[in-house]
């Protein structure tokens, strides 16, 4: 008996390693993307990228880099996968009319999979999104900026409190904190009023950061991922203190969605149309079902990390480059004046849209920011494509970062160079198209409208109410590493925040 279940046990690691040899040989010798180069070990296996990602924690993009310049245009990043350097190939694969598939390992991580950013293929997010759109459109946050506006008034208030303080300000999650606050609002009509934490070490703020590396965790072991989901919060946080931080978000989030679906009368009163209210209306669905409690919460989860982190870390980044360039930030200052005389009048977000100086400085922002910098993984379809003059098979996973559009010399001269004079030029309209940081096609942003004002409206206002001056940040703290979003590993951006009084 003992001597069966000892034979039991070797048959089948032997079976498990020989399948897994029989694969190595397979993809390196017989797969169709064999000729494309690349690294022979992202070549045999996908325990490659978890290598890189999970156990040496380098940032992808980095590496992306790396392989490009080694071995060119197109580098085979997976036994299945393929990645571009080439900045033509990003309208190709994220064009309008390649409505390619989301690819499932990657996006999957996210536990998002019933929202408008997790849905996998393009007519299911659709739906979703065509729900949201109105509330996402230009003229809706046009009239809804009052929020956004109060929102900076309320972050310039605290930034006077610390500065009477004698304290400088962390603005990476100061600003965090503004977008959180803001979209939490357009949620639900309810703050989480992270803005009124001390050092704005909001929980919900420091929980999404604190989440930020346990992505890579949750992508390459997605047993781990289903289990530390499916297991009540105290005992998840316990089983596994490095995901504490999904977990507490978890916690925050599901309390606010059980609330407004309990009782979505609470929405209907608003001064604004509320995100939930238009979830939980049967009439936007157009005869679709009314999302249920997981899709619920996993759209909250979207607009969170969607509309917070990424609002926070683009200005983070241009607030670094302007201070770190005193003409610029002079001039920059003047500008912003010239439509905001009397301090105590702010004007409207659209009176901001016309300065040439701050538009173009809120472009390079947009370049120079990581925002979503992993490469946004698609499948391509069965029918097959060609992508960078490459003929692609059916089921290949294709992907180019925006990083590498973004820094690529041939379109940006001296792309390192924090430079919002490229977008004044004669040659500026072209640029427009390579501007790619809410990605684009059917799987672009959603909240872009939103975001352009939160960004017009929070440069304006550090631009006119305060003279900011560095607290010792240098360019090498912003050093990040790729889990999606940038995760920022250095000290944060501090700044001197002192009022003007006219
Ligand atoms: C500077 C700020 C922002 C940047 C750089 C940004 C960037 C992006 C990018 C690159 C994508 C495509 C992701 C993918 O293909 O997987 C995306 C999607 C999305 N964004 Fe934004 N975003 C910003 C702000 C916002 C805001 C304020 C919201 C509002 C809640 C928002 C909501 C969304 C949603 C819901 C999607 C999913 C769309 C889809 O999958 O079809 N974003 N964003």
């Amino acid at each position: 008996m003992e001597f069966s279940i000892f034979l039991l046990v070797w048959t089948l690691i032997l079976a498990w390693v020989g399948r897994g040899v029989v694969r190595v040989v397979c993809n390196i010798f017989f797969h169709p993307l064999r000729k494309f180069p690349g690294p022979n070990w992202a070549k045999a296996t996908e325990w490659w990228k978890t290598y890189i990602e999970v156990v040496k924690q380098e940032s992808m993009t980095d590496v992306l880099v790396r392989l490009h310049k080694q071995y060119g245009d197109v580098v085979r990043v997976g036994p299945n996968e393929l990645h571009f350097a080439n900045p033509a190939a990003y309208n190709e694969i994220y064009s309008t009319s390649a409505r390619w598939d989301k690819e499932r390992i990657l996006y999957e991580a996210f536990g998002e999979d019933h929202s408008s950013f997790g849905l996998l293929s393009y007519a299911e997010s659709k739906q979703r999104k065509d729900v949201l759109q109105p509330l996402f459109s230009r003229r809706a946050i046009l009239n809804m900026q009052s929020l956004v506006r109060e929102n900076m008034d309320h972050l310039a208030s605290v930034l006077i409190n610390n500065n009477t303080a004698g304290k400088s300000s962390d603005l990476l999650f100061a600003f965090r904190c503004y977008a959180i606050d803001t979209i939490t609002n357009f949620c639900f009509s309810k703050s989480v009023h992270a803005l009124d934490e001390p050092e704005f070490a909001a929980p919900i703020v420091v929980a999404m950061d604190a989440s930020l590396p346990t992505f890579h965790l949750f992508k390459h072991f997605p047993l781990f991922r289903k289990t530390i989901l499916g297991l009540p919060p105290w005992l998840a946080i316990k089983a596994s203190p490095e995901t504490a931080g999904l977990t507490n978000l978890q916690v925050i989030l599901g309390e606010q969605v059980r609330e407004v679906s309990s009782n979505p009368e609470k929405l209907k009163d608003t001064r604004y149309p509320t995100i939930y209210h238009r979830l939980l209306d049967k009439d936007a669905h157009k005869g679709n079902p009314v999302p249920d409690f997981t899709a619920l919460y996993e759209e909250a989860q979207t607009m969170m990390f969607a509309g917070g982190v990424t609002v926070g870390d683009a200005l983070m980044t241009g607030h670094f480059h302007v201070l770190d360039q005193p003409e610029l930030y002079k001039k920059l200052q003047a500008e912003v004046r010239t439509v905001w005389p009397d301090i105590n009048s702010p004007p409207s977000f659209e009176a901001f849209e016309g300065l040439p100086l701050l538009t173009a400085t809120i472009k390079e922002t947009l370049r120079m920011s990581p925002g979503a910098c992993s490469p946004l993984l698609r499948v391509v379809p069965p029918s097959g494509a060609t992508v960078s003059g490459k003929s692609i098979p059916g089921g290949t996973i294709v992907g180019i970062t925006s990083v590498l559009v973004h820094q690529s010399p041939s379109i940006f001269p001296v792309p390192e160079k924090f430079n919002p004079g490229r977008w004044l030029g004669d040659d500026a309209k072209g640029l427009e198209q390579w501007l790619v940081a809410f990605s684009k096609g059917p799987r672009s942003c959603l909240g872009i409208n939103l975001a352009w004002c939160e960004l017009y409206i929070a440069f304006a206002t550090m631009l006119r109410r305060f003279e900011m001056r560095l607290d010792g940040t240098k360019r090498e703290d912003l050093v990040w590493r790729d889990c999606f979003t940038p995760y920022f590993s250095g000290r944060h951006l501090r700044v001197w925040c002192v009022p003007v009084d006219e």
